[in-house]
């Protein structure tokens, strides 16, 4: 049995992560990092805990769903006294919290994806041959999520955008533009379009555009379920917990 600790434990996909390893085969709940108080019943012996070193001690491999700032403190923690395979969700990391991974990654096995399932995994493969492709044609993402979403835009838009300014040799912060407003001209040819929609309780949209004079092709994702979420971390887990220290994405993992 692998077992694992959560950190964000009390949140929409942390919570979701306790019911998926109660039924899970090979992986078990060991231990929940939590702020103030967990909402909901744990396995006896599960080890609830509100300090980092505790939680790192108490399981064999840390599923992060929470924040950035929480992230940072794990991160941290592991940099500076060691610590267990991390499989790291959480998105709207700054540049130094993306150092600090790449740095735990040194120590530990560290797995990041801005996002679990596999759909997105291999729409990020047919986003980078699309935009080397057609390469004349202009790219735009937009994406959606529930009213509740803090970061924008969200890390699995980035992740793309990535994967579309990579193909055609392009730096994503010199091109991306997020937002337009008023009297600003034409679109300029490389720019790459991440627009961010928020409303309801949308579990993840993801639209990548590329549109040309004549044709456009859209690839979609939509995430029905955050358990797609829960469950593409846990399987993460299972196979991070036998690489050896370094930074892994969820393409390592499912062999894309
Ligand atoms: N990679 C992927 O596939 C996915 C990634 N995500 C990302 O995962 C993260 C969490 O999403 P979601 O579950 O919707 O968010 P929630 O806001 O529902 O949950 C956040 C969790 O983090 C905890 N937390 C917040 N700040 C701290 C802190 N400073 N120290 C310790 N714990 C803290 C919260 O505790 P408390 O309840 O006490 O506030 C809560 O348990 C987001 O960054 C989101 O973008 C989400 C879905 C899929
Ligand atoms: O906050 C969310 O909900 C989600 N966040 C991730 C992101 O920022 O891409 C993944 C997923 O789309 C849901």
């Amino acid at each position: 049995m692998i077992n694992v600790g959560i950190l964000g434990s009390t949140g929409r996909v942390g919570s979701l992560l306790i019911d998926d390893l109660e039924l899970d085969q090979e992986a078990n709940l060991s231990a929940c990092h939590v702020v103030n108080k967990l909402k909901k019943s744990v396995p006896e012996g599960t080890v609830v805990t509100n300090d980092i070193r505790t939680l790192i001690d108490s399981c064999d491999v840390v599923i992060d769903f929470s924040a950035p700032a929480a992230t940072q403190s794990l991160l941290e923690e592991v940099v500076e006294n060691g610590g267990k395979p991390l499989v790291i969700a959480t998105t709207g990391f700054n540049k130094h919290q993306q150092n600090l991974l790449i740095e735990a990654s040194k120590i530990v096995p560290v797995l990041y994806a801005t996002n679990m399932s596999l759909g997105i995994a291999v729409l990020n493969k047919l986003v980078s041959l699309a935009s080397k492709a057609l390469r004349d044609f202009d790219c735009e993402i937009v994406e959606q999520h529930h009213r509740y979403k803090v970061d924008s835009p969200s890390g699995t838009a980035l992740t793309l955008a990535e994967h579309a300014a990579r193909a055609r040799d392009l730096d994503l912060d010199t091109v991306r533009v997020s937002g337009r407003d008023g009297v600003i001209g034409a679109r300029t040819k490389d720019e790459i379009g991440v627009m961010s929609l928020r409303g309801g309780d949308i579990v993840g949209k993801h639209t990548v555009g590329l549109y040309n004079d004549g044709e456009f092709i859209e690839l979609h994702h939509t995430a029905t379920s955050r358990n797609t979420f829960s469950k593409g971390a846990i399987k993460a887990a299972k196979w991070l917990i036998n690489q050896e220290a370094g930074l892994y994405s969820i393409n390592d993992c499912l062999g894309l």
